[in-house]
């Protein structure tokens, strides 16, 4: 085999290109990494989840000490020191995307750091980030896991008055007064979290009738109530029309529930989703089709080339990491299977969809929702139970909330479950590993809960469902 021929190439090494190149090389393929970025690590370390996980840690504690009073304790806010937050960052990130760069760097496959971009459907030109030379390199299968960039939409005046997104507010030293940030996804609820955390004024803009489109009403309707609360302003419903610099500062125009409005702010933060990192591949060259700028690809993770994989961001219906690690997974697995004369059986199972939202309160989800299960025609029931009925989030002073849980009509098995409230990321597992294991409402509300938890919340929706079951 030549030098530049390998069995399994991966363009891309985040999480789901890493993962993908590590399970490749377990199965004994001829592994290489094409990486174009100036820094190893990927989004969820170097500007995703990690980064914004560590900031929102000192919003959390600056909250608390901002609540002192409530819990009976002398502390004052004394202030914010944004320079050192970032510092802090800088320093875990760097421990996080030295680790994932060592893993990249240690032998087990040959790491090209260039741009990637298809010339045939088995080949693919690097070009290097040192200026050297372009070079061809092919291979016997792919996986495309280039992921994702933040998307900016044309709104009139923006880019003139200038905005940042996540990536700029994960690496500020100093941040200005006021942020109208704008959307209403995890990026626009975690960051507006973070700024108001830390004493920043809020707007939040965000186009459609409810935050976080997609999950339940309900918990947009619980953030909407908490965040007021805190005194972020939130206006749902809108529709933006201009932005123009005032004095320096930044003015939106924009309709709200029908009516016109502005607003005036030092920055703006925009949070308004992301989008397949499908250019510059020239993916039509290897014939791999899209959807809209996302990879199409089967639930073996093949794209419209049997050979070509992809996992991560560039093709999710859901763009977070352990779907990306899974997808990476399954697709190093088919292709190895290929390659030896077998069927790439194995298939994503989005049974277990999880996903969460580190705002606060927090937000999380697994399985089916409601919705999803009337339009299937599912017979199910559902029950809710309050956080501010609860013992253990009383004595926490975290009562904003609720759990539900959803269950077949029939058998009792969890289908869903829905969490805002303390600690919502972490409870949500409890289901999740109960939805694992196929249990059953009668099942899940028998299993012993320690006395005051946030955990044994759970078993009041699973009793109320269970009493609800109408036997077959
Ligand atoms: C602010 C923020 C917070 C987030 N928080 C969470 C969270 O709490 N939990 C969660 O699960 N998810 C979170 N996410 C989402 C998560 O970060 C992504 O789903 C995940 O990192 C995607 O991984 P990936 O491997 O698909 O892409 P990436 O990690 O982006 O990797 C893609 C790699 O491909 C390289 N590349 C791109 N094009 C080319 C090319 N042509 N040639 C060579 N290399 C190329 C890039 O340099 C990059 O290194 C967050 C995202 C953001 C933005
Ligand atoms: N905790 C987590 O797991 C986490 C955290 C952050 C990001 N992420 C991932 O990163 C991705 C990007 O996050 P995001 O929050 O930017 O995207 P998103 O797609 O989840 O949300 C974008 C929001 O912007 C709104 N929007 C879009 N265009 C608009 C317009 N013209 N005017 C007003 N509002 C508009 C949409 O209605 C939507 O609510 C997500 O897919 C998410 O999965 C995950």
């Amino acid at each position: 085999m030549s030098d530049t021929h390998f069995d399994f190439i991966v363009i891309g090494g985040g999480s789901a290109g890493y993962a993908a190149a590590r399970t490749a090389h377990g199965e004994g393929l001829r592994v290489a990494v094409i990486d174009g970025a100036a820094e190893l690590g990927g989004l969820c370390i170097l500007r995703g989840c990690m980064p914004s996980k560590t900031l929102i840690e000192s919003a959390d504690r600056y909250i608390s000490v901002r609540r002192a009073a409530e819990f009976g304790l002398k502390a004052q806010p004394l202030g914010v020191d944004v320079k050192a937050i970032r510092d802090r960052k800088r320093v875990l990130i760097a421990d996080f995307a030295g680790y994932r760069q060592g893993q990249l760097e240690d032998g087990r496959f040959v790491l090209y750091r260039g741009h990637a971009r298809f010339t045939d459907a088995h080949t693919v030109e690097v070009t290097p980030r040192d200026g050297t030379a372009s070079f061809s390199v092919t291979s016997r299968y792919f996986c495309i896991a280039t992921g994702s960039v933040a998307q900016v939409p044309p709104i009139p005046g923006l880019a003139e008055a200038g905005y940042w997104t996540s990536d700029e507010i994960l690496d500020a030293e100093q941040l200005p007064e006021s942020f109208a940030v704008l959307g209403g996804g995890a990026i626009a609820l975690e960051m507006a979290h973070y700024l108001e955390g830390i004493g920043r004024k809020v707007t939040l803009i965000q186009r459609s009738a409810q935050f976080l489109t997609g999950m339940d009403p309900e918990c947009s309707k619980v953030v909407e109530q908490a965040y007021t609360h805190r005194g972020i302003t939130c206006h749902l419903d809108t529709k933006i029309h201009r932005v123009t610099l005032v004095n320096g500062r930044k003015h939106l125009e924009y309709t709200h529930a029908g009516k016109e409005t502005s607003v005036t702010v030092d920055q703006i933060l925009v949070a308004m989703g992301r989008y397949a990192a499908t250019e510059g591949l020239d993916l039509h060259h290897a014939h791999v089709g899209l959807s809209g700028k996302k990879i199409s690809v089967t639930p073996t993770m093949q794209s419209s080339q049997a050979h070509i994989f992809a996992a991560g961001d560039v093709c999710s219906p859901l763009d977070v990491v352990h779907v990306a690690i899974q997808q990476a997974e399954i697709a190093a697995r088919n292709a190895a299977r290929l390659s030896r004369g077998e069927v790439a059986s194995e298939q994503m199972d989005y049974r277990l969809l999880l996903f969460g939202v580190f705002s606060h309160p927090q937000v999380a989800a697994v399985g089916a929702g409601e919705k999803e299960l009337e339009e299937k025609g599912v017979p199910f029931v559902s029950a809710s139970y309050p956080f501010n009925d609860h013992g253990k989030s009383i004595v926490m002073g975290e009562t904003e909330g609720f759990v539900k849980m959803l269950a077949h009509k029939e058998t009792g098995e969890i289908l869903g479950a829905t969490c805002v409230g303390p600690h919502a990321t972490e409870l949500i597992h409890e289901v999740v590993i109960a939805m694992h294991y196929r249990s059953k409402v009668q099942e899940f509300m028998l299993i012993p809960h320690y006395h005051p938890t946030l955990s044994e919340i759970w078993t009041y929706p699973a009793e109320e469902c269970a009493d609800q079951l109408e036997p077959v």
